[in-house]
């Protein structure tokens, strides 16, 4: 079988006056994630991960964070095409894992809905993304709530014929 694996790694601020969207979904808490796009990290690190399988770069390379047509941009969008143009290469999605590290809120509850978004975006079914929570133990800057970070593996497997 032919298979190939990337990771991908993301953090963004938490400030005020922004939602915080993780894996497509909205979760209700006193601040939000700051960037150019909506910011959705754990979005962001697997979209990396899909790139980084195929050596075909990374999300900036696709949607620049200098270009206005991203601003405010749905990451789930950004995911629809990087997933069209890995399997215009002829790969489909084995399976993702993945990590968000974040010291508020609970996301426990959210990360059915987080599974359900992203495998009706990658039109794979949801046991086939692992989404994990854990916080930095208060350390670092993660620690401190001044950001949330994501980390994903992709096993990419070559489609048949
Ligand atoms: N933002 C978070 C962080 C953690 N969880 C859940 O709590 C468990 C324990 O986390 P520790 O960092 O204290 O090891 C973790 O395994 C997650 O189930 C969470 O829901 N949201
Ligand atoms: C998807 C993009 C688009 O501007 O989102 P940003 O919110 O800028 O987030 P970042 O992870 O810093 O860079 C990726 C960008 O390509």
């Amino acid at each position: 079988m032919n298979i190939r694996i990337g990771n991908g790694y993301d953090i963004h601020r938490l400030v005020e006056g922004r939602p915080l969207i993780l894996g497509g979904v909205e979760i209700s808490h006193t601040v939000g994630l700051l960037g150019h796009s909506d910011a959705d990290v754990l979005t962001h690190a697997i979209m990396d991960a899909m790139l980084g399988a195929l050596s075909l770069g990374d999300i900036g390379h696709y949607f620049p964070p200098t270009d206005p047509k991203w601003a405010g941009a749905n990451s789930l969008m950004l995911l629809e095409q990087v997933n069209q143009l890995v399997r215009s290469r002829g790969w489909q999605i084995g399976n993702v894992d993945s990590v968000i590290v974040a010291e508020r809120p609970k996301l426990k509850p959210h990360i059915k809905d987080m599974q359900n978004k992203l495998a009706q975006t990658l039109s794979i079914d949801r046991d086939r993304i692992g989404i994990k929570a854990t916080t930095n133990e208060q350390l670092g800057p993660v620690g401190r709530e001044e950001g949330i970070a994501a980390y994903s593996v992709v096993l990419l497997v070559a489609e048949e014929g």
